[in-house]
C-alpha cells in the first residue's frame, strides 16, 4: 500500500494517510479494508520522519505489516514497496492507495480473484459521470464519456511481472500515474473489474467530507 504522499491538495498539518476520519487514520482504514478483502501481508510505503506514527496506527493489524520509506513519486513508492515484499514471483500482489481508504473489501477480492484466475493486470473502474472535454490551447472538444472509465485501486498483477514492469519504466524514465499503465507499457494486457464510488481517492478537503458521509451511511445500513 502506498501512503508516502504528503497530501498537498488536502492541506492537512500531517501527511494525508495519517489524517483521521471519525478517529481512525486513512492508513489504518485502508489496511483494514485490504485485510477484510483477504490480503495476507502488507508493505506500506511511508513518508520519512513518520515511522513512529505509522507504527502506532498499524499496531494490532492481524497480518504481517512492514513499513518502508516511500519515494519522490507514487510510481517510485510502488517500486520501493515491491522491492521490500518477500513473496514468490507468482504471488498475487495488489497495489493500493492509502488515499482510497474506504474501498469496499468486495472490490479488493474481485481484483485478487481476477489475477488468480489468469488476468495479467487488473484494475477496478467506475463510469465517468461528468461531461468531459479535451482542451487544446484555446479550443476544446467533447469526448464521448460512455467509453470512459475512472480508474481506482487496488491494482493487481503477479509480483514478478509487476516488478519487471516497474523496472522497465524506471529504466526508460517513463512516468505514469498508475500501475496498469506501467504494466501496459511492459506489454501486459489490462483487464477491468467493477470498482465502487466508495473507493474515491481522498484528494481535496471536500473528499474528506464525502468520506465522512459514506462512513455515516454505512453505520445506518
Ligand atoms: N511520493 C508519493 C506520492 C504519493 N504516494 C501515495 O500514492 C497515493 C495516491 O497519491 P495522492 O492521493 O495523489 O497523494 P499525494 O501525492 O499525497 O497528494 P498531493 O498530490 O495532493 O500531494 C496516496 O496514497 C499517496 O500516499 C506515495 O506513496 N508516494
Ligand atoms: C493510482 C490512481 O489512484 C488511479 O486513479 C491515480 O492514478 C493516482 O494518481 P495521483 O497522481 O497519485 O493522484
Amino acid at each position: 500500500m502506498v501512503a508516502a504522499g504528503i497530501g498537498s491538495r488536502l492541506g492537512a498539518p500531517v501527511p494525508k494517510a495519517l489524517v483521521e476520519l471519525e478517529g481512525v487514520s486513512l492508513a489504518r482504514r485502508a489496511v483494514d479494508a485490504l485485510v477484510d478483502g483477504g490480503v495476507s501481508a502488507i508493505v506500506v510505503t511511508i513518508p520519512a520522519g513518520f515511522e513512529v506514527e505509522f507504527d502506532q496506527q498499524l499496531d494490532g493489524v492481524p497480518v504481517p505489516v512492514l513499513c518502508v520509506p516511500g519515494g519522490a513519486s507514487r510510481q517510485e513508492s510502488v517500486a520501493r514497496g515491491l522491492a521490500a515484499l518477500e513473496a514468490p514471483a507468482d504471488a498475487v500482489v495488489l497495489v493500493h492507495d492509502a488515499a482510497r481508504a474506504l474501498v469496499p473489501p468486495a472490490v479488493v477480492r474481485s481484483v485478487a480473484q481476477a489475477v488468480a484466475g489468469g488476468a495479467e493486470a487488473v484494475i477496478p473502474v467506475v463510469p465517468v459521470v461528468d461531461s468531459v472535454r479535451r482542451v487544446d490551447d484555446d479550443t476544446s472538444v467533447v469526448v464521448n464519456r460512455a467509453r470512459l472509465r475512472a480508474v481506482q485501486t487496488p491494482q493487481g498483477a503477479r509480483l514478478g511481472a509487476l516488478r519487471a514492469a516497474h523496472a522497465q519504466v524506471a529504466h526508460e524514465a517513463v512516468e505514469v500515474t498508475d500501475d496498469a499503465t506501467v504494466c501496459e507499457f511492459a506489454g501486459m494486457h489490462v483487464s477491468l473489474v467493477a470498482g465502487h464510488r466508495d473507493a474515491l481517492k481522498i484528494t481535496e478537503p471536500t473528499d474528506l467530507v464525502l468520506a465522512g458521509a459514506i462512513l455515516h451511511s454505512r453505520k445506518e445500513s
